[in-house]
């Protein structure tokens, strides 16, 4: 057990109302002791941690200065959110953060009101944050009233197209809507591209940018201490040509860059747009991911996201593990493929480590592309390299391809371009909650004209999967497995091309057949064993495609059984849809098969252990060993002999 810190003035905070009388001192206390409490909780629940400790001033100052929930302040992402839920009424429950039934690890409408927004994937906030400045000028009815709308916005969200469509939108509309751009030099990697680099010139150029502030007028908009400077400033420009950045050829006033760590900077410039502002206006704040925890600030992600960990020694616990993750056999897979075909090449958005890509990025730098946090793009971009001959692997989250989507479909599966998807965190993953869990997948992608869909029932099969991909070049490829480690087969030593459309037969029984598509394999046969124990022998199959359905082997399997049972990882309308639907065309209904279909349930399932979670969605073996009793009618020789 670890000493919770003393905090005397974090003890009076139990919303921001009662920090209004504080001094600034005061403020710049309060903000130690959030900091030291925040470091606390993450110590005991893991999380995102770097992100919440690189804003601790910032969220001290806006609370203090603003006025929420009448403000609107909307955290982009929300992984960041942890010092936001503790002085915002949620500090009794802040140890409980990504546990079932706690406090989510984003922000989440219904958990409080001082969450205007909800979010997870990035770079919404501006766009939000533009929708309810509008929805107060037009006297939208809101519960919790209408003040500023702030967006707090990381230099990585930035990068994505959505944040520009919005600054597009706002720049035009010239409602009062304040963007904070909390530019810490990293996204979860260290931020890539072109506009990385523009962000870290103005921050190197610091004071050519207060000349071009005061230059452009944003002189009104700075408080006392910096006015004098930038006076003087002014007058040297006068008869030059300056050029305004970026924010301003939007329509934005910029301020900055300032330094969000120093509350002597942070309160006077907020409390000043405050009084002033009357259009759009980007403040630019520098900080350091991490800051205030050594073993963060040190880490190469700077903390982003920890399990429960020692405080004095930043030690981190760690589960034993049995089985390599199945992003490690993906990343090795890919690697062995590489080396043979100089033409396959990898994109990722933003997510280097998290997909397996890091590996390939250091043996061939040449053929891998972070494109930041630009799902949209990155699905097109692959499909231009498909166009142009390569072979690329589109590595992405399931949750996160869904931005990607219409990309997926008119850029890619219209054109029959060969783009490898490889769709990580596909099924529910546990801490990250509903935002997080890839449910989709196996549905939008099966449901496009010409897209193989393949699920790995484990890791030796998802080497398969690789392989089959990367000899693959007739169309797009899809193939999906979960976050975690897989099951501990043995490994072959090299993938092996499979037959396109065609399962396996795992084990021989009668009566009832389970067909499962992806990792519910290791759940079905251990369903098998406990019903064999009771008299019932299921066949059990892997389906390993959606799409193109091993026609046959599903055919088989419904003439030879009585009843036939799917089972998938993923929501409503996915593998054992198009399963059902080939059944009903072939008239296998109209000679009375028994049919189920487990998946997902149509609900959001909220964060927990992905064990629980899949004890919610009713996939475990003790939930198929149910259904397989229910589908055979047959509860009561069960009951007679369990
Ligand atoms: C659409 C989308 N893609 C990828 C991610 C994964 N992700 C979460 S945080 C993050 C980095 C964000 O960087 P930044 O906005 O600079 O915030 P920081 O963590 O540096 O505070 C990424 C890539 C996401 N949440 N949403
Ligand atoms: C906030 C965010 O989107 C990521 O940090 C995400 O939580 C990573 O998930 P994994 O831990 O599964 O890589
Ligand atoms: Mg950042």
């Amino acid at each position: 057990m670890q000493d919770t810190p003393k905090t005397p003035l974090l003890d009076r905070v139990n919303t921001p109302a009662d920090m209004k009388r504080f001094s600034d001192g005061e403020l710049t206390q309060l903000a130690h002791e959030l900091r030291q409490e925040t470091i606390s909780a993450v110590s005991v629940t893991g999380g995102h941690l770097g992100a919440g400790l690189g804003v601790v001033e910032l969220t001290v100052a806006l609370h203090a200065v603003f006025d929420a929930p009448r403000d609107k302040i909307i955290w982009d992402v929300s992984h960041q959110s942890y010092p936001h839920k503790i002085l915002t009424g949620r500090r009794d429950r802040i140890r409980t953060l990504r546990m079932k039934d706690g406090l989510s690890g984003f922000t989440k409408r219904s958990e409080s009101p001082y969450d205007p927004f909800g979010a997870a994937h990035s770079s919404t906030s501006i766009s939000a944050a533009l929708g309810f400045a509008v929805a107060r000028d037009l006297g939208g009815a809101c519960d919790t009233g209408h003040g500023d709308a702030i967006a707090v916005i990381g230099d990585g969200s930035m990068s994505a197209g959505m944040a520009f469509e919005a600054m597009n939108n706002a720049g035009h509309l010239k409602k009062r809507l304040i963007v904070i751009l909390n530019d810490n030099e990293m996204s979860i990697a260290p931020p890539v591209g072109a506009l990385s680099n523009y962000l870290s010139r103005l921050y190197a150029e610091a004071p050519f940018q207060d000349l071009k502030a005061a230059a452009k007028g944003a002189i009104g908009f700075l408080p006392e201490p910096f006015r004098e400077g930038a006076k003087r400033a002014k007058e040297m420009l006068k008869g030059m040509a300056v050029g305004g950045t970026l924010f301003e050829e939007l329509g934005f006033s910029y301020v900055g860059p300032i330094d969000g760590h120093d509350m002597d900077q942070l309160l006077p410039v907020l409390r000043t747009v405050r009084q002033r502002a009357t259009g759009p206006i980007l403040i630019h704040v520098m900080t350091k991911k991490g800051k205030g925890y050594a073993p963060a600030e040190a880490a190469d992600d700077k903390g982003h996201a920890t399990g429960k960990f020692n405080v004095i020694t930043g030690e981190q616990k760690k589960a034993p593990t049995n089985a390599p993750s199945y992003t490690s056999v993906f990343s090795d897979a890919l690697l062995q493929v590489a080396a043979d075909d100089p033409q396959v090449c990898a994109v990722t958005a933003a997510m280097p480590d998290g997909t397996g890509l890091s590996l390939f990025a250091e043996r061939y730098p040449s053929r891998c592309f972070d494109v930041g946090i630009a799902e949209q793009h990155g699905v097109t971009f692959a499909a231009g390299l498909a166009a142009g001959g390569m072979k690329p692997f589109c590595a992405m989250y399931s949750t996160f391809l869904q931005r990607g989507y219409d990309q997926v479909v008119h850029d890619v599966a219209i054109q029959r371009l060969p783009v490898r998807f490889a769709i990580d965190r596909a099924g529910l993953v546990g801490a990250d909650g509903a935002t997080h869990a890839g449910s989709f997948d196996i549905a939008f992608m099966a449901n496009l004209p010409g897209m193989v869909v393949m699920a790995a029932a484990d890791e030796a099969e998802l080497k398969h999967m690789v392989a089959t991909a990367a000899a693959y070049d007739d169309g797009p490829i899809a193939f999906r497995y979960p976050r975690g480690e897989g099951t501990g087969v043995d490994m072959p030593e090299r993938g092996e091309v499979l037959e396109i459309g065609k399962g396996r037969i795992v084990a021989e029984g009668a009566r009832v057949a389970i067909l499962s598509f992806g990792t519910r394999l290791s759940h079905s046969i251990e369903a098998r064993e406990a019903l064999m124990a009771k008299g019932i022998t299921p066949t059990v199959a892997d389906a390993r495609f959606a799409k193109p359905l091993d026609e046959d082997l599903i055919l088989s399997l419904a003439r030879d059984h009585e009843a036939l049972i799917t089972i998938e990882e993923g929501a409503i309308g996915g593998f054992g849809s198009h399963v059902a639907q080939l059944l009903a065309e072939k008239g296998v209904f109209d000679t009375g098969l028994k049919f189920r279909s487990m998946v997902l349930p149509d609900i959001f399932i909220d964060q927990a252990s992905p064990e629980d979670m899949y004890a919610v969605a009713k996939l475990s073996a003790a939930d198929i060993e149910a259904k397989v009793f229910e589908v055979l009618n047959v509860t009561a020789i069960a009951d007679k002999r369990a």
